[in-house]
């Protein structure tokens, strides 16, 4: 399966990011998304029948896959979702229909500002990234906002990237600040970081049934 070979060898480092950032968010820009969308929103569905109190999500743009039905779905089920804000790393709670332009064209809760440290209240926290390998290692936009961010965390709270199946590659570069993810979730379903290959880890079969589902919880 060609998906998991990275578009360009990895070297460690900044500039192998950026050299790999630009073929995926060209891949990106000429991509329908909305068939893949309604896939993993519903594969995260299935996992999140039992959401934590707190989910730290974001709210997608165009070009990123789609947070906003998932957002939506664990509001109405009394999830407190918190939305980035800000520059630097901030939070606020989501209130369905309140938000506003922010920068990077990424709508912003019109709430109060929490705080960074409001990210410890977070049993999962939902990362954009560009693409993701199996060790967990996540490239993000190259802001390091998220890095920031995640500082903030508590130690058990599960980090779920949301990329595409092309997305998942063998390596990413990687940087000593970056701080691996629990898994990711794309199109085809859940896989844990690390995993051994058909134990969930694989993308190029079908959503994956029940075991890797209930690890996920
Ligand atoms: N929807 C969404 N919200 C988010 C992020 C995100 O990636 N997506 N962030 C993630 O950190 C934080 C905001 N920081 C961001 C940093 C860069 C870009 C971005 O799109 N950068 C451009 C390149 C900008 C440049 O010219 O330097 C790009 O990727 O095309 C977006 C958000 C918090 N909120
Ligand atoms: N904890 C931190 N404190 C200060 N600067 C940081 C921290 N983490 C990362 N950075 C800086 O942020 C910049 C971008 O880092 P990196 O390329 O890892 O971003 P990214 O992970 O792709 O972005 P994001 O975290 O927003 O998804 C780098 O210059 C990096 O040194």
């Amino acid at each position: 399966m060609t998906n998991h070979e990275s578009p360009v060898t990895p070297g460690p480092g900044p500039a192998a990011k950026s050299e790999l950032r630009t073929v995926l968010r060209a891949r990106r820009r000429g991509l329908d998304r909305a068939v893949v969308d309604d896939r993993r929103t519903a594969a995260l569905l299935r996992v999140l029948a039992e959401p934590p109190a707190v989910v730290a999500a974001y709210w997608s743009r165009p070009d990123e896959p789609d947070t906003h039905a998932l957002i939506d779905a664990l509001v109405a089920r009394g999830v407190r979702v918190l939305l980035p804000c800000g520059t630097d790393p901030d939070w606020a709670e989501h209130q369905p229909g309140q938000l506003r332009p922010g920068t990077y064209g990424v709508a912003e809760p019109t709430g109060t500002p929490l705080g960074a440290a409001a990210l410890a209240e977070a049993g999962l926290i939902l990362c954009p990234a560009l693409a993701v390998d199996r060790s967990g290692r996540r490239l993000g936009k190259g802001g390091g906002w998220y890095d920031r961010a995640l500082l903030h965390a508590a130690a058990d709270a599960e980090l779920w990237a949301l990329v595409d199946v092309a997305e998942v590659l063998d390596q990413v570069p990687t940087e000593p600040h970056d701080r691996p993810v629990t898994g990711w979730v794309t199109e085809a379903g859940l896989a844990r970081a690390g995993a051994p290959v058909g134990l969930g880890a694989r993308h190029d079969l079908p959503a994956p049934a029940a075991p890797d589902q209930a690890a996920a919880r």
